[in-house]
């Protein structure tokens, strides 16, 4: 706590979209100040080469990515990096003594052996598995204060979790019955050029992706199931939608019982209150992705059907904000003691 009492921040990945949006959010942080931006590919050049966007807002070389030196100039590392970059480099950065949050999906599974299958890479070692604290920040909260390394939840797996969890806990839900239809505007992909999000592949276009192989099932259906205290299983397909920002999680699950719209209203008001950035819709009113976008809010709506027995959740986050920076600087808060919401009071843009 060096720089005016302020916390002292690193973005490692500050040349993706996570990472310079965390480099926007944190602008506004009372309390945390960006010490270093960290880049392997393009240390010593000043960041706004890249992005001129931020052009007199902050004036910084590129850093390289080395431990020691990260250690000196921060107290806090935000790994904004690809999967399989994380799983090397935050062992690393904690030895270093720094306090880690990761977005990436490296320590987000509990179980080892899940990463060959769904990540097509080794699982970093156990022990930093069991270090890591999943930071969905609604639900598990309280398990952020004081500790130094949180494994950022997935932008779907936010999404769709905060819109399913207060429902199965109560036993609303069937859990053999969830079935979740994602969307995603195309930033979730992250910077990197790929045939997938070329403009001509993705313009006037709908796709359906990774269908049943989606790295984040296997995290979906790990906190349903510590929440269910039983075995979850879901069906889960994702879509790229031509929009940069933005995620939309509709989710069927059939009912326990004949409950209203009215009911799973005031069941997720309760839940949730107190948590500002879960905002629950009025009974028959579900939302869209604009009303959330660049805003830390994870709004959900119902539509109930008696006719089937079947409910309708919707759920949307902005996925850099919600699903990526924001929450994990919502994270770094609680980790801190201080308010959630601290440096996080942005009003959605719109339209
Ligand atoms: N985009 C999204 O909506 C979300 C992303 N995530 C996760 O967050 C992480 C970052 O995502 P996103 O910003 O979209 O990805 P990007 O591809 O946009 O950025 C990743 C950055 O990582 C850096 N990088 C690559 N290799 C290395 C390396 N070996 N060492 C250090 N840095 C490296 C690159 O910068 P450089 O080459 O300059 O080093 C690059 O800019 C990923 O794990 C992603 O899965 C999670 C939730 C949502
Ligand atoms: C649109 C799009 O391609 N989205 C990415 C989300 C990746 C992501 O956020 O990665 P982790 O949460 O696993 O770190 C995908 O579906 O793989």
């Amino acid at each position: 706590m060096t720089v005016e009492g302020k916390l002292r921040a690193a973005i490692v990945g500050s040349t993706g979209y996570g990472g310079v949006e965390l480099i926007r959010l944190l602008q506004n942080h009372p309390d945390i100040e960006v010490t270093s931006v960290i880049s392997s590919s393009s240390a010593g050049e000043p960041i706004e080469n890249g992005f001129p966007h931020l052009t007199g807002i902050i004036q910084r070389n590129l850093d390289g990515v080395d431990p020691a030196e990260i250690a000196g100039r921060a107290d806090v590392v935000f790994t904004a990096t690809p999967s399989g970059v994380s799983a090397k480099l935050v062992p690393q950065l904690l030895e270093a003594g720094l306090k880690v949050v990761d977005l990436s999906g490296d320590f987000r599974l509990k179980d080892g052996a899940e990463y060959e299958q769904w990540y097509k890479h080794p699982a970093p070692p156990q022990a930093y598995l069991e270090q890591a604290v999943y930071g969905l920040c609604e639900v598990f909260g309280e398990r952020a204060a004081g500790v130094d390394f949180i494994s950022n939840p997935g932008c779907y797996p936010t999404a769709t979790l905060l819109g399913l969890i207060p429902a199965l806990k109560a036993g609303w839900i069937k859990h053999d019955s969830i079935i979740i239809d994602a969307k995603s505007g195309v930033s979730g992909a992250g910077r990197g050029t790929s045939l997938m999000v070329h403009f001509a592949e993705i313009n006037e276009n709908l796709k359906a992706y990774k269908i049943n192989k989606h790295q984040h099932i296997p995290e979906i259906e790990q906190v349903l199931t510590e929440i269910a205290g039983e075995k979850v299983t879901v069906t889960f397909t994702t879509h790229l939608v031509p929009m940069n920002r933005g995620i939309m999680s509709t989710m069927y699950a059939g009912m326990n019982g004949n409950y209203s719209e009215q009911d799973f209203v005031e069941l997720y008001r309760e839940y949730y209150e107190g948590r500002p950035f879960v905002r629950v819709r009025g009974a028959g009113v579900v939302p869209a992705t604009k009303e959330v976008s660049g805003s830390n809010y994870c709004d959900i709506g119902f539509a109930t059907d008696a006719r089937t027995g079947r409910v309708t959740i919707v759920s949307v986050i902005d996925n850099i904000v919600k699903g990526a920076a924001g929450q994990a600087i919502q994270n770094l808060n609680l980790m801190m003691g201080w308010e959630e919401t601290r440096g996080l009071g942005y009003t959605p843009v719109y339209p």
